[in-house]
């Protein structure tokens, strides 16, 4: 199982390079990442294994937290609906989304930033998006809200960007045009 003592910080070279796309039929050993990204989201918020094994909870994480250089992340986040969005999540790409932007109106967080960076990351609102499960099968998904902030989130991991790169520098609470605070 991953624990926290696998994520990698800020620093770490990996977390500024651009994953590598992965072949099908995956290896073994990307096809159990994958289901170790999962369970590691699914044990951080289960506040009884995430006490024990001393978790921070995500709703998202991506392969290069933990220094793997590939395109592969998981979700396990709610949607509008309070339905989980449970998803490993390979070669992703985002097709279409929303001029109107949202943001989280707490700011974001993530595993491989010790520290409370505050400030409004403005995202589209709306994504259209494709990628592979693990067997190669694609899937075409349309996303808005917290799922669609986390997706970007982690496609960000595989391209080298941090969340705190989206925030404003002059004013970290700059209420972007066409944006939404997500209640
Ligand atoms: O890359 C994933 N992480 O770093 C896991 C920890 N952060 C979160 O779960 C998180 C928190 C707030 C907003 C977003 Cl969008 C995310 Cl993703
Ligand atoms: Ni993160």
């Amino acid at each position: 199982m991953i624990l926290m003592k696998d994520v990698i910080r800020e620093g770490h070279e990996t977390l500024r390079k651009k994953a590598a796309e992965v072949t099908f039929p995956l290896s073994a050993e990307n096809r159990q990442l994958g289901e170790d990204l999962l369970e590691f989201l699914i044990n951080s918020q289960d506040p009884e294994i995430a006490e024990k094994y001393d978790l921070r909870s995500g709703i998202g994480i991506a392969a290069p937290q933990v220094n793997r250089s590939v395109r592969i992340f998981a979700l396990y986040v709610p949607n509008d609906h309070g339905d989980m969005v449970e998803e490993i999540v390979v070669n992703p790409k985002i097709v279409s989304h929303s001029v109107e932007l949202a943001y989280l109106p707490g700011g974001e967080g993530c595993l491989s930033v010790d520290r409370d960076v505050t400030g409004y990351v403005p995202r589209p609102q709306r994504i259209t998006v494709k990628f592979f499960n693990l067997d190669g099968e694609e899937k075409k998904m349309r996303l808005k809200n917290l799922p669609a902030i986390a997706f970007q989130h982690e496609l960000d991991h595989l391209n080298g960007v941090m969340f705190y790169d989206h925030i404003n520098k002059d004013n970290p609470y700059f209420e972007v045009p066409n944006s939404h605070p997500l209640e």
